[in-house]
């Protein structure tokens, strides 16, 4: 796919606004309290805004799991390797990943993509769209190309635009790749211009040494590969993986198919990230979830202006804490959908607080 950002960002319009002045005026009727639902209120007419519609059905959602493997593990930065991406990548595929349990729970189903796993599973349901054996350690040179990147992103944009040709209205992103918070945080740092040691976690499970390891190799890449903090795709090119950039994609291609993008822990927000530096257009279609313990999320949040509604302390990954925000949004709808005022034979009143 030739994928032209600039050419994309012309087409994004934003959030339509009859759509959601239509919301707030619904909110306005249900027999409740206006607002008293708070932040899930606010989700809800977010979500109008995105659709075009004030009245939708969010029943059919998928999320969408791009794993692959990031080549800078070589510098002992995780605790585990290129088998559990493989591994957990095949469970995706087969539905008996955390993220399948927790998806059978949210009615989402499961699309695992690879974009790039070092050593592919055989796994019938894992979609291959695979750009290479994973990405090259970027202590030494630049993770991939520019024009890997731009494919990557490319994967994601035509995975949104599969997902809206078959019936989803909804979409969460999730990832497996193991280093992939280690990519994440430096791609973050020279977004943010943050120094990577006030913003680098530890991952699946890290030592203090192996955290100190992480720090120093993120310090080298940023040394090494001198990416330019205004060139997102140069970014990206650099320090961050092939899932980061496929979900990026999936951002810009779900505002383009007026499709809400849910974003899930530290690496898919900084796909977000990455996505609104690339085109600031697709920015009204994300819909934040949940705040990973990761210290980077905090930053990105900021940065973004967005604020998750779940704060549980989650970091595992696979679009878990994405799917934790669907019942929610039921329960919201439930009562979107619900009694009116006039139904219980009351007027409308606007509360005084
Ligand atoms: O979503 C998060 O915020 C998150 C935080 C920590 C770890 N993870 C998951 O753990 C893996 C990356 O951890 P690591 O230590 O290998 O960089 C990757 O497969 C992610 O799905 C995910
Ligand atoms: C088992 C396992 C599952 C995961 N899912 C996301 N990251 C992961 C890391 C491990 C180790």
């Amino acid at each position: 796919m030739n994928v032209d950002l600039n050419e994309i960002n012309s087409r994004l319009t934003g959030p339509d606004a009859a759509a959601v002045k239509a919301s707030l005026e619904r909110w306005s009727l249900v027999a409740k309290p206006l607002k008293s639902l708070g932040a899930l209120e606010d989700l809800v007419t977010r979500i109008a805004g995105i659709t075009g519609e004030a009245r939708f059905d969010i029943g059919k959602r998928a999320l969408v799991v791009m794993c692959a493997d990031n080549g800078v593990i070589a510098q002992g930065v995780t605790q585990t390797d290129e088998s559990i991406t493989a591994l957990v990548a095949a469970d995706l595929a087969k539905g008996c990943s955390s993220a399948n349990l927790m998806a059978r729970v949210a009615r989402a189903d499961v699309i695992p993509v690879d974009v790039g796993v070092k050593y592919p599973p055989d796994a019938p349901g894992l979609i291959s769209r695979r750009i290479a054996a994973g990405t090259r350690d970027f202590t030494s040179g630049p993770a991939m190309t520019r024009e890997q990147a731009l494919r990557a992103i490319g994967v994601g944009i035509e995975t949104a635009r599969e997902c809206r040709e078959k019936g989803y209205r909804l979409i969460a992103t999730g990832e497996m790749g193991i280093g992939n918070t280690t990519t994440s945080a430096a791609v973050a740092a020279v977004l943010l211009g943050c120094e990577p040691r006030g913003i680098t976690g530890r991952g699946a499970g890290l030592s203090d040494e192996g955290l100190k390891r992480k720090i120093a190799a993120i310090e080298k890449g940023i040394a090494v590969n001198r990416p330019d903090a205004d060139d997102a795709l140069d970014v990206l090119a650099k320090l961050g993986g092939f899932d980061i950039a496929a979900m990026a994609g999936l951002f810009i291609g779900g505002a383009l198919e007026r499709l809400p993008v849910v974003i899930d822990g530290v690496i898919s927000a900084v796909g977000a990230l990455a996505a609104r530096r690339l085109c600031p257009g697709c920015a009204f279609a994300m819909i934040p979830s949940h705040m990973s313990a990761e210290p980077a999320a905090r930053r990105i949040f900021g940065e973004l202006g967005l604020e998750p509604v779940i704060r549980a302390g989650m970091r595992l990954g696979e679009g878990t804490g994405a799917l934790c925000l669907f019942p929610l949004l039921d329960m919201a709808m439930a009562l979107y959908d619900g009694l009116v005022f006039s139904d219980i034979g009351m007027e409308a009143y606007t509360p005084q607080s």
